[in-house]
């Protein structure tokens, strides 16, 4: 019997096995289930329930903490600075119960078209929502035409979907080209701004934006490729650099601490080509003048230059009688929401309250 089995074997064609290719898909493109998330419901949920965001979405943070605080009304007019995947928009909008306006605005012109899409085909039309591409530096314009708002959020930095697509070379853990700008429309990408910086300038860059203990190393890492030719082109490029310059350090601990390394200077370059800190100050500067008596705002920051500066202007806004009430301690995401979501540890909210004048 063995034997006839052995025979039978033989004469079958050989089939070549199937190549395993694993049971997620492995590149951002390949992720086609996760970037339609209304589509794969099942699929998103099991992702999100290992602590992962679904490629091509933005898990919204602090919501419950941010809804509570802005006690949003039906009929009010609200403003949502830092729109994203629209996330925190269409709560708000949904507080509003179909009367008032929300008027969402977003730097990015790519992200922005596709939030703006979701936002319409969920029902919330223009009656009730305005979408700008504007930065939101400029939000003293937008009052001048709209009026002033009873509730305003900004939920700073970048979403997951920016970070996500290495395309838009936002993280060293993608090879793409080393970009980093919000809009990438306008202004100059970090690589080309690598390529014109001098060894001070990125040293300071790189220490102020994000305190990179390692920044006079790495700054003189990439001085020394530019006066080779060797521009850094690619966020593989950049890691690697960086690798270059923490040489030194023993093997033992060198990995972690590329790893802490690249993180911190990747935000450092995103700051710098974006001038967060700048139009930061600008937002903050003209807050109070685009709110209306009594109106309630919440900022969600990311690293502490962030937050010394959000601290700081509401501090002086209710010195200076702007503000009636202002939060004493940072607000922090709960720990249920931190293991559901990573991106949500370092977040840090404060609020402020406008005075009735
Ligand atoms: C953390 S995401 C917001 C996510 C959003 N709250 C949600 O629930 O989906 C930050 C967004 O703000 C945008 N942004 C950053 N700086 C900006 C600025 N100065 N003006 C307008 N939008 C900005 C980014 O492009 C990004 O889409």
């Amino acid at each position: 019997m063995a034997e006839q089995n052995q025979n039978q074997d033989m004469q079958k064609p050989h089939k070549r096995r199937v190549r395993y290719k694993g049971t997620h898909p492995r590149t951002f493109e390949e992720k086609y289930k996760e970037r339609e998330p209304e589509k794969y419901a099942e699929t998103i949920e099991k992702v999100i329930s290992k602590g992962s965001t679904p490629a091509g979405m933005h898990l919204s943070i602090c919501v419950d903490e941010i809804l509570e605080f802005l006690q949003i009304q039906p009929g009010q007019r609200g403003l949502d600075a830092t729109l994203g995947y629209g996330g925190h928009s269409r709560r708000m909008l949904e507080k509003l119960e179909g009367s008032g306006h929300l008027y969402g605005l977003d730097v990015d012109p790519i992200e922005i078209v596709k939030t703006t899409a979701r936002l319409r085909e969920k029902g919330f039309g223009e009656e009730i929502l305005t979408v700008r591409q504007m930065n939101f530096a400029e939000i003293d314009l937008l009052s001048e035409e709209v009026g002033k708002f009873d509730f305003v959020l900004a939920d700073l930095g970048v979403s997951s979907m920016q970070i996500d697509n290495p395309e838009r070379g936002f993280t060293y853990k993608a090879e793409g080209p080393l970009d980093l700008r919000l809009d990438p429309e306008k202004g100059v990408s970090a690589a080309d701004r690598l390529k014109e910086v001098t060894r001070e300038e990125l040293t300071g860059m790189l220490a102020e934006n994000s305190d990179e203990p390692y920044a006079e190393e790495i700054a003189r890492e990439v001085l020394k490729r530019n006066r080779k030719k060797e521009y850094i082109r690619t966020t593989t490029q950049f890691k690697e650099a960086i690798e270059t310059a923490l040489g030194f350090l023993p093997e033992e601990e060198r990995k972690e601490a590329v790893v802490k390394s690249c993180k911190r200077c990747f935000q450092a370059l995103r700051i710098d080509v974006n001038s967060e800190f700048e139009v930061l100050y600008s937002f903050l500067e003209k807050l109070p003048g685009v709110m209306a008596p009594g109106g309630r705002a919440a900022i969600l920051t990311f690293h502490s230059g962030e937050d010394r500066l959000v601290k700081h202007y509401f501090k002086e806004g209710k010195k200076a009688g702007l503000y009636q009430e202002i939060s004493e301690e940072v607000i922090r995401p709960s720990a249920e929401e931190c293991q559901r979501n990573p991106r949500a540890r370092s977040t840090k909210m404060r609020w402020a309250i406008r005075a009735q004048e």
